[in-house]
């Protein structure tokens, strides 16, 4: 009830969809620990987080990913929902699906969105709650939010209403954002999403070399592939500036809170994956799951 109580601060009290949010965290995603005894999966961080996940019944991941436009949280977070069996909640995700269905608040989104600027925190607040809503009501357990808290609001409101575990900040040259975001595609039938840029740029200002192999549809895709409307040179780079101006700060927010795990992109997916399930002590858990399959 600790974290309820502190909902009662007069900060948060202002957001009548901090309620539903809070609903929504204790009525499912987010069992309190009082009623479950001790969480049984809730990773305290050191230099390197020790996670002991073993069995789907016990985990409850509540994941936060941070990162500029292009980083490749999307991917990522993706690929360890599969492997922990949480949702991957991406609000951009909920922003486009709110834009695609055409209603009240489309118009006035899909301005802002294709400004690349940052949708208000009430809106994107109601958009999360009602898919954490959702999601409780099917039985979901844990998160790993992606895009989301963007600014110190959304990381405090957050903070009141639930514990986050772990935030992992994936980190790339920003050269190399810009080159990644304008070969991202989506393919309009399956949902499936590429990456048609072929980087390869060399160390410079102290930046590390990077190449990464293009992440190319299957050839049925090919005639499908659709572009993001805010993927455009000057939209990306605003979206890039505005990261750093109001999403940065979060960083900071939880670094200072020790659960910030910074990680370099040392390339693609091949050089990526694997260095990144090390370094989250689930390279072993990985191993044993696909021995089982
Ligand atoms: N937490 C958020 N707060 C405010 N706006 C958001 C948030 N998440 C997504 N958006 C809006 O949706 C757009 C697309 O988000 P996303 O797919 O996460 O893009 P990006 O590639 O920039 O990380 C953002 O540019 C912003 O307008």
């Amino acid at each position: 009830m600790a974290a309820l109580t502190r909902l009662s601060k007069p900060s948060f009290t202002s957001l009548s969809s901090v309620s539903r949010i809070s609903r929504c965290f204790y009525s499912g995603i987010a069992p309190e620990p009082s009623s479950h005894g001790a969480s049984p999966y809730s990773p305290r961080l050191g230099p390197k987080p020790n996670l002991s996940i073993k069995d789907p019944k016990d985990r409850n991941v509540q994941w936060v990913f941070l990162g500029s436009p292009g980083v490749g949280k999307g991917t990522y977070a993706s690929r360890l929902s599969n492997l922990l069996g949480v949702p991957h909640i991406a609000t951009g995700d909920l922003v486009r699906e709110e834009l695609a269905a055409s209603g009240s608040l489309s118009k006035e989104l899909s301005e802002i969105v294709n400004q690349g600027k940052l949708v208000s925190d009430e809106i994107i607040i109601s958009l999360l709650s009602k898919r954490l809503e959702a999601g409780g009501a099917k039985g979901e357990l844990g998160f790993i939010l992606d895009g989301f808290p963007r600014t110190i609001r959304q990381a405090e409101i957050l903070e009141g209403v639930t514990e986050i575990d772990l935030v992992l900040n994936l980190k790339l040259r920003e050269d190399v954002l810009v080159e990644k975001c304008l070969g991202r595609r989506m393919c309009s039938q399956c949902g499936g999403n590429f990456n048609v840029a072929s980087i390869n740029v060399k160390d410079s200002n102290g930046s590390p070399a990077i190449s990464m192999a293009p992440l190319l549809p299957p050839p049925h895709c090919m005639s499908k592939l659709v572009t993001r409307a805010d993927d455009t040179e000057e939209v990306v780079k605003h979206r890039i500036h505005v990261y750093n101006e109001k999403s940065r700060p979060v960083e900071e927010f939880y670094r200072s809170r020790g659960k910030l795990l910074e990680f370099d992109l040392p390339g693609g997916i091949p050089e990526s994956w694997p260095k990144l399930l090390e370094v989250l002590n689930l390279d072993e858990y990985k191993e044993k799951q696909s021995a089982a399959a």
